[in-house]
């Protein structure tokens, strides 16, 4: 956060109004304050971990895009997960793409087909038709080493937005779930768009910086975790979360 906003942090935690002796209840550091929470109404989302967005030869990659941090990023989510689902936390599953004959895509009366840089890398690369982030492919699929378990939920989506057109807020609100732990890729595309969207849906969210990676370079990192400290949410890392999660009754 710029230095001048410095007045606008707190270490008193801010979130839904809980007994301060609830079992359930966890805070987690955060900025620009900790963040109170519950394990039965809290969900960690990872978004779109597939291969199209973590793999090498997926789509991102042979868009050009450097994705060499993903690495990092699918270990730390593999840790946040397991710490979530230790803690009974819920985990969610974001996963992007489209039919495999893109008609979900849109045509050129959507703005997504004129957009999408997975689109339009094929439309360039003609032998590329039909590789990208088509349902049944390999560049779809969640990677490997994040393969849902059992009791793990996965949510499809056809844009950028977890929210938009998909089941997402209603399998959060039947499970009354009211805090959302953001991971996953790209920060500042999907992780960023479902954060907003959430907002407006009166989640509060937590983005765990460590957790995300980019399409952009270290600047447009540095410039998603700013607006969601400043105005959508606030951010904090793997290490601070698993600690939280595991913690005791209303202890981090
Ligand atoms: N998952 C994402 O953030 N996706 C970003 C770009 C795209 O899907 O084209």
């Amino acid at each position: 956060m710029q230095e001048k906003n410095r007045t606008l942090t707190s270490n008193t935690p801010v979130g839904l109004p809980y007994a301060d002796g609830d079992p359930l209840r966890r805070v987690l550091p955060a900025r620009p304050e900790p963040v109170t929470f519950r394990t039965d109404d809290t969900a960690v989302i990872v978004v779109d971990m597939q291969n199209a967005y973590a793999s090498l030869d997926g789509y991102v990659d042979k868009a050009g895009f450097d994705i060499s941090g993903a690495q990092g990023v699918i270990a730390n989510i593999q840790r946040t997960v397991d710490a979530a689902r230790a803690a009974g936390i819920q985990v969610v599953f974001l996963q992007n793409g489209w039919d495999a004959r893109y008609v979900e895509a849109g045509g050129p009366g959507s703005p997504n087909w004129h957009k999408s840089n997975a689109l339009k890398t094929m439309r360039a690369r003609p032998e590329l038709h039909g590789r990208f982030l088509a349902k049944g492919g390999w560049d779809y699929a969640l990677v490997d080493a994040l393969a849902p378990q059992q009791a793990d939920i996965v949510v499809p989506k056809t844009r950028y937005s977890g929210f938009f057109n998909s089941t997402l807020d209603s399998t959060l609100r039947a499970r009354g779930i009211r805090n959302l732990v953001f991971t996953g890729i790209a920060t500042n595309v999907c992780v960023e768009s479902s954060i907003r969207d959430a907002f407006h849906l009166e989640y509060f969210c937590v983005m765990l910086e460590d957790a995300t990676h980019e399409l952009g370079g270290p600047a447009i990192q540095a410039a998603s975790v700013y607006n969601v400290e400043t105005f959508f949410g606030w951010v904090s890392s793997v290490e601070a979360f698993c600690l939280a999660a595991a913690a005791g009754a209303g202890k981090a």
